[in-house]
């Protein structure tokens, strides 16, 4: 079998876009004196996909969600050409020619997450030869189902928010996750209003359900080191990214600071990322995405060295790349979810770009055992929601 052709396209979305509120999540500009609207260069809001055609009349499906023009000049250019008259099957020698090859410039970043996309539809191509679901190529089936949380809950009127945690409940979810929307900036009265939006949500979810907190980079060593024991009392499952994805010796002081577990990752690149932070324990929770860390390939090699260091790997954003990777080792417990609704922040976009995700019920989600490759295919429904780039 060879690769005949890389085909990638980016969609941009012109559909409805729920507006940008301010203290909608924490981030890493809002320390900067521009008080322009700081989340604007974290909406996902074009996607590149990326279909691997093979002289079989196989095609792999494969995505990048950062930096979509950007993948797409680098796939084109760089690593199509790398692909092109080559075994799928080599996908271990194909992962290390785009990634020697474009070393100077793409070993982290969108370098990475381009080589990600092209790896991921390499391993759907193999799925769908061979007539396995891919994390059958990977340690197969090791759940039941595999549990989720649901991950929305960003900052807006607290009322709003009981609600929102109120309906996951309501649809059987055991966990979510909240984001916070104030930081260093807002003194003591933004974190007045980050502990009073935590209360706000323990208070409907009660003990029982975890909770999982997320700064999104928004703050640094110093603030967290202050709101963590100011947080203890809501026993969180887990605080997420309190500082810059550079700071791993800043993530390392947290980590053994308190009770409160720290994560991070989805900004984290590669099994050399990952081996830096488990080495230094600088997180409790991994949490690569495999359209960015370097795809299945790289996914794959991090969760074994994650089981080794203990610690559970529940990559960002759910999404069919990364449960293949969650079903496939008892190393990684659960997936994210984030819920399908307008588009909004552009997680959530996902789901109208592709088709195929599985539908949480009761908090869990499924793969099935016999759809070969990932199980995804292009929603064509929105096609004419989004601007398309061939
Ligand atoms: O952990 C997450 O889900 C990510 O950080 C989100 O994609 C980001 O939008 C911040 O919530
Ligand atoms: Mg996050």
């Amino acid at each position: 079998m060879k690769i005949t052709r890389v085909r990638t396209r980016v969609f941009e979305w012109k559909g409805h876009t729920v507006p940008a509120q301010p203290h909608f999540c924490s981030n890493a500009m809002d320390e900067l004196w521009d008080k322009s609207d700081s989340m604007g260069t974290f909406r996902f809001h074009g996607w590149t996909t990326v279909e691997v055609e093979t002289d079989t009349g196989i095609v792999g499906l494969g995505n990048v969600a950062l930096a979509p023009r950007i993948a797409k000049a680098i796939i084109d250019q760089y690593l199509a050409p790398l692909v092109v008259g080559q075994d799928p099957f080599d996908y271990e020698y194909l992962w290390q020619r785009m990634y020697r090859s474009t070393h100077a410039w793409g070993r982290k970043g969108i370098g990475m997450a381009a080589i990600s996309g092209v790896d991921i539809a390499i391993w759907d191509v193999m799925g769908k030869a061979v007539g396995k679901p891919v994390f059958k190529l990977l340690g197969g089936r090791t759940k039941e189902k595999i549990p989720c949380y649901a991950s929305k809950l960003y900052r807006t009127d607290l009322k709003s928010m009981q609600e929102e945690a109120q309906s996951y409940l309501d649809q059987g979810f055991k966990a979510m996750k909240m984001r916070f929307g104030y930081g260093p900036k807002d003194g003591p009265t933004g974190m007045r209003e980050n502990l009073n939006s935590v209360a706000a949500v323990r208070e409907v979810i009660g003990e029982d359900i975890d909770l999982m907190l997320e700064c999104y980079m928004g703050w640094n060593l110093e603030y967290t080191k202050r709101m963590l024991p100011r947080l203890e009392r809501f026993q969180p499952r887990w605080l997420e990214e309190p500082v810059l994805a550079d700071d791993i010796d800043g993530y390392a002081e947290l980590n053994q600071l308190t009770s409160i577990p720290i994560s991070g990752g989805e900004h984290e690149f590669t099994s050399y990322g990952f081996r830096q932070l488990l080495e230094k324990r600088a997180v409790s929770v991994i949490q690569y995405d495999t359209n960015r860390v370097g795809g299945i390939t790289a996914a794959h090699k991090i969760n074994a060295i994650a089981e080794s260091f203990s610690v559970p790997v529940i990559p960002h954003a759910g999404q069919m790349h990364n449960y293949h990777l969650t079903m496939s080792t008892l190393a990684s417990p659960m997936s994210e979810f984030f819920p399908v609704h307008d588009v909004e922040i552009g997680n959530e976009l996902f789901y109208y770009l592709f088709e195929g995700d599985p539908e949480p019920v009761n908090g869990f989600l499924d793969l099935d055992d016999d759809t070969p490759g990932l199980g995804l295919t292009l929603n064509e429904r929105y096609f004419d929601q989004f601007h398309i780039i061939e």
